[in-house]
């Protein structure tokens, strides 16, 4: 569908454009002072406008693979979507070859500055970071039925979840997330747009994605939030490790108490709800996509305890320990090593 034919939605669209000079005076000239950071299409800054409200721009560097259509989709689908767990779209300008998208500033940051970060991780108890993953549970949920449109993430990461002022998060960056008419939910593409480590294997290899992509990068990413380990390759006990058949080996033996961030200094009551959120994780990553619940089912999952969990298959990228150390490890530390690569073509992923 090529959603540039729908009028309404330009006119929409057009009403929230800024002028390139509002933004360059809100952001001090986009001054390093400035900066929050960088992503894969360029840099984010915080500005001021004149009304007093405070923002982040996403300015896309002008060598960013990212084309006018992106660009686009990235405007219309944001401005159309709201909800409590996403970052509210405020606007964009299109100048020359200047393209910035403009959002409301969410005061803490994203989620990996604090569960990947010894002295920050503190910060995030295990009532906060149940209230992160349900929150990000509803976005998702929203985002794949809930909103007139179907939208399939492709990029969910701790880096793109971010924390307001009572650590509540919300989803960011809709940038390489495709539309969706209801029914048409599946897809396949020749290029590979996402973080790896977060990308289920029938994406990286066939580029087949789905709403069912996005449910592999939730569960990686409550692993994440529980161990406080990214999905890579790591080192635990003098062993080398992938987060997913670190936590399906730990599920298997009985050990899954040993995974959790030692820095949540587990209260009584809320063991069980660790272990059925690592339990929730493992349903997510299942290697077969048709077993991974959808995000309704999540949901339901979290919000009734009492419900029955189906027993996990085998995680995607499980790599059982007789091939670590060997040329399947080192394949698979190549995939995991690269953080993010945003928009590559599939014959460059094979050819590695
Ligand atoms: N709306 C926002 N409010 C506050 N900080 C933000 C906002 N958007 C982004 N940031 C910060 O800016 C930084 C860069 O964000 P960006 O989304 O470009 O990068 P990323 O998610 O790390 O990478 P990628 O491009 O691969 O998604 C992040 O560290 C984030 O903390």
């Amino acid at each position: 569908m090529d959603i540039t034919d729908n009028t309404t939605d330009i006119s929409t669209v057009e009403s929230l454009r800024y002028k390139f000079g509002t933004i360059k005076a809100a952001t001090n000239d986009f001054s390093d002072n400035n900066k929050l950071g960088e992503g894969g299409f360029g840099s984010v800054y915080k500005g001021y406008l004149q009304n007093g409200q405070v923002i982040a721009v996403k300015r896309l560097s002008n060598d960013s693979r990212q084309g006018e259509i992106e660009f686009k989709n990235e405007v219309m689908l944001v401005a159309k979507l709201q909800h409590r767990n996403l970052v509210r779209f405020l606007g964009f300008s299109l100048e020359g070859t200047e393209r910035l998208l403009i959002y409301e500033f969410i005061l803490n940051g994203s989620l990996d500055h604090y569960i990947f970060d010894p002295t920050k991780s503190v910060l995030l108890d295990w009532n906060t970071r149940k209230r992160i993953i349900k929150g990000v549970a509803r976005g998702l949920l929203y985002l794949h039925e809930d909103s007139r449109l179907r939208i399939i993430h492709r990029d969910l990461k701790a880096s793109n979840v971010l924390l307001d002022e009572e650590m509540n998060p919300k989803i960011a960056d809709f940038g390489m997330a495709r539309l969706f008419k209801h029914q048409e939910t599946e897809g396949c593409t020749n290029r590979i747009v996402g973080t790896y480590g977060y990308m289920p294997p029938e994406y990286i290899l066939n580029g087949q994605f789905s709403v069912k992509s996005d449910v592999f990068s939730f569960g990686v990413l409550l692993l994440e939030i529980i161990t406080g380990q990214k999905n890579q390759y790591f080192k635990i006990k003098g062993r080398s490790e992938f987060l997913l058949s670190y936590a399906w080996n730990s599920w298997r033996y009985e050990t899954a108490t040993n995974m959790i961030d030692p820095v949540l200094m587990v209260e009584s009551g809320s063991l069980q709800e660790i272990m059925r959120t690592i339990h929730i994780g493992l349903l997510c990553t299942q290697n077969d996509i048709v077993e991974r619940p959808t995000m309704a089912s999540v949901v339901h999952m979290f919000n009734i305890p009492s419900l029955t969990l189906q027993i996990p298959s085998e995680p995607a990228f499980f790599i059982p320990s007789s091939s670590i150390e060997t040329n399947d490890f080192v394949n698979y530390y190549q995939i995991f090593s690269q953080s993010s690569v945003n928009d590559v073509t599939i014959s460059t992923l094979v050819a590695r």
